[in-house]
């Protein structure tokens, strides 16, 4: 459903993504993890067709996202990074006209808008003007509308960053629910238990490469140990740890049986910790 092959993208004088290559079928959540500036938008924007790559190809539904461009946009519905819905409409007449831009009839479009604006928890306020709702409420309007259109293949870049406890897992849900109906989603975050949550596959990138492509449960087991002994501004030597992650005066200590020391927060591994050793150990933080 999704393919690249040594897909590049050069900016100027540097490459924001180079030598990528995997694929994903039909029906699979795709987490595209990486640090500030890793290459996840960019990569989004060429397999939406938004951005030519510079070298590779690219293929989604079955389309060269070059050749066949015009095509791939029929099947494929997106949340850009920081896209925002139009602000003086209502979210009812918002994911309506949606929609219709998308062949619709009126009558379908009506429906189906009733059905998501109710599952988004957006029924109440459909027809306040956007502009009078709060950020999270503006990014689940959007996120509703690319839901509603039944999209083959769905982009999320980024789209529960801001959002609440209680929206995030609106959006899980719907992410949950379009791979249920077949659908192929692909998702970027900087949240670990987001792609842990949801994802089948996960496309590590950072400094425009790709670094690791597997499902969660395999990147977290790559951690050594079974637990993390966390302690801030101490010395942790004698855990007899198999690997330690440093974040300022935080350490985090890789270990086989959880110990007790004080001050410290004992806590199983996880995702968060493969992202920790690995990118943390290599990666650069532009931006940050
Ligand atoms: N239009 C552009 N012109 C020049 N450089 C760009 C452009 N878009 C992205 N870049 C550069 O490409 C690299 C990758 O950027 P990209 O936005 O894809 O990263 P990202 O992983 O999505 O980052 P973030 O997590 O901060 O959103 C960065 O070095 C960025 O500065």
């Amino acid at each position: 459903m999704i393919l690249c092959e040594n897909l590049g993208k050069r900016f100027g004088s540097s490459w924001a993504l180079r030598g990528v290559t995997f694929e994903v079928g039909r029906g699979v959540v795709l987490a595209v993890l990486g640090p500030n500036g890793a290459g996840k938008t960019t990569l989004v924007r060429i397999l939406t067709t938004e951005l030519a790559p510079t070298e590779g190809r690219a293929q989604v539904a079955g389309f060269d996202v070059v050749r066949e461009a015009e095509k791939l946009r029929r099947v494929i519905a997106a949340v850009p990074q920081e896209a925002r819905p139009i602000d003086f409409l209502t979210p009812h007449e918002f994911v309506v006209s949606y929609l219709l831009l998308r062949g619709y009839s009126l009558k379908e479009a009506k429906r189906r808008g009733a059905e998501v604006l109710k599952q988004f928890g957006l029924w109440d306020v459909r027809n306040r003007e956007i502009d009078t709702l709060s950020g999270g409420m503006k990014r689940r309007t959007l996120v509703a509308a690319v839901f509603a259109a039944e999209a083959e293949v769905v982009f999320l870049d980024e789209p529960t960053t801001g959002l609440d406890v209680y929206s995030r897992r609106v959006v899980w849900n719907a992410v949950v629910e379009l791979k249920r109906r077949g659908a192929t989603v692909v998702l970027t975050t900087h949240y670990a238990e987001e792609a842990a949550a949801l994802a089948d596959w996960v496309l590590v990138l950072n400094g425009g490469r790709v670094v690791d492509f597997a499902p969660p449960a395999k990147l977290v087991e790559s951690v050594p140990g079974k637990y993390v002994v966390e302690i801030y501004g101490r010395d942790g030597t004698k855990l007899n740890s198999l690997a330690v992650a440093e974040v300022g005066d935080r350490r985090l200590y890789y270990v086989e049986t959880p110990a007790y020391v004080e001050g410290a927060v004992v806590r199983p591994k996880s995702l968060e910790d493969y992202i920790l050793l690995k990118i943390g150990a290599v990666g650069g933080h532009e931006g940050d």
